[in-house]
C-alpha cells in the first residue's frame, strides 16, 4: 500500500490508474478506522480495480465547541488495517497541505443540508461539502464511497455532486453495527460504560419505530414521539420507568427519506434520524422506512 501525503502525489496516482483503463474507488474518512469503514473499503474493492482510503481530520467541519482536539488520532493502526484489506494506496495529508494560507473558497451546500444536523451543527456541511469537493478534485475517481450512518451527509453529497456535476459515482454503504445494535462510530470510543449501556437506546428506539410502522402506524408524528419516549426512558406500556435515558435529544424524527423534510403520513420512503448527547457523546443514527 502506497502512502501518500502531498495532494499533487494523490493526483498523479488516481491519473495513472485512471490511464491504465481501471476504476478507482475513493474511500473517505477521518481514520479511528472500524469495521463500517473496512466494509467501505471492501465494498470498493468488489466494485473498482484500485482503492484509495483518505485519513483527514478536516478542521472546517467542527464547531469551535466541538471534539476536534480530542478526535482520536490512530494512524499506525489505521494503516496497518488500509493495507490488511490490500487497499491500494492512502491519502493522508496534513491540515496546511488542505488548507494553504489565505484559503477562503467554500461550498455552500445544498438546501438538504438545512434542516437536523445543519441546525444543530450550522457551519458541519459547509466543511464537509467543501472538503468533499476537495479530495474528489485531488482524487478524481469513479466512485466514492459513504456509509448511510452519516444519511444526512450522504445526501447532501449527492445533492452536491448533482448540482455541480461532479463525474463521480457516489454509492452508499449500510450501517455497520456492534451485535447488541450500537452503530459502529469512531466516537463510540468516547462511550463510558454506563454510556455505552445508554446508547442502545439509540438503535433500540429506531428499531421501535420501524417496527410500529409495520404493524400499520403510518403517522410521523406517533413515530416520532415513541422514539422519543424510549430514548427518554418512558415506555408505551407506562410499567415503570426504567433508569435508562439519553441525556438530550437533538432531534428524532421521521421524514422524507430523500428531501429530509416533514411529513404527515408515510407514503413514500421515509427515514427515522435520531441525534442525541449521551454523557459528553453526541451519536447519531438513522433507519429506512421502506414502504
Ligand atoms: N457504522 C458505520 N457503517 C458504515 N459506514 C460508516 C459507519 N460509521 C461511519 N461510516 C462511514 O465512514 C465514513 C467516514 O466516517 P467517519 O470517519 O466520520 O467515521 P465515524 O465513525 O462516522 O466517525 P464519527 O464518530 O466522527 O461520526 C463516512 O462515509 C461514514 O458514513
Ligand atoms: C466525509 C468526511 C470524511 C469528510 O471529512 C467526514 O465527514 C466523515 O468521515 O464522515
Ligand atoms: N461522521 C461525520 C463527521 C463528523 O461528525 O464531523
Amino acid at each position: 500500500m502506497q502512502t501518500i501525503t502531498d495532494p499533487d502525489v494523490a493526483r498523479d496516482w488516481v491519473f495513472q490508474q485512471r490511464a491504465a483503463g481501471k476504476t478507482v474507488g475513493l474511500v473517505p474518512t477521518m481514520g479511528a478506522l472500524h469495521d463500517g469503514h473496512l466494509s467501505l473499503v471492501q465494498t470498493s474493492r468488489k466494485q473498482c480495480d484500485a482503492t484509495i482510503a483518505t485519513i483527514f481530520i478536516n478542521p472546517t467541519q467542527f464547531a469551535p465547541t466541538e471534539d476536534l482536539d480530542k478526535y482520536p488520532r490512530t494512524l499506525k493502526e489505521d494503516c496497518e488495517r488500509l493495507a490488511g484489506e490490500s487497499v491500494d494506496a492512502v491519502f493522508v495529508p496534513e491540515t496546511k497541505a488542505m488548507y494553504t494560507d489565505h484559503f477562503s473558497t467554500y461550498v455552500d451546500p445544498p438546501q438538504v443540508a438545512h434542516s437536523l444536523e445543519g441546525v444543530c451543527r450550522p457551519e458541519h456541511f459547509r466543511g464537509v461539502a467543501t472538503i468533499v469537493l476537495k479530495l474528489f478534485q485531488i482524487a478524481p475517481a469513479t466512485h466514492a464511497f459513504f456509509g448511510q450512518k452519516d444519511y444526512q451527509q450522504l445526501q447532501v453529497i449527492r445533492a452536491m455532486v448533482r448540482d455541480l456535476n461532479v463525474g463521480i459515482q457516489i454509492v452508499a454503504g449500510e450501517t455497520i453495527r456492534e451485535p447488541d445494535g450500537l452503530a459502529m462510530s469512531s466516537r463510540n470510543r468516547y462511550l463510558s460504560v454506563d454510556d455505552r449501556r445508554r446508547a442502545l437506546l439509540i438503535s433500540r428506539s429506531l428499531q421501535l419505530a420501524t417496527d410500529l410502522y409495520h404493524t400499520g402506524e403510518k403517522r410521523a408524528a406517533v413515530l416520532q414521539d415513541a422514539m422519543q419516549q424510549h430514548l427518554l426512558g418512558r415506555p408505551a406500556d407506562r410499567s415503570e420507568a426504567t433508569p435508562l435515558s439519553v441525556d438530550k435529544i437533538d432531534y428524532a424524527v421521521v421524514v422524507d427519506a430523500e428531501t429530509l423534510q416533514e411529513i404527515d403520513t408515510i407514503n413514500q420512503t421515509a427515514v427515522a434520524l435520531i441525534a442525541t448527547m449521551v454523557g459528553n457523546t453526541r451519536l447519531i443514527d438513522n433507519r429506512l422506512i421502506v414502504v
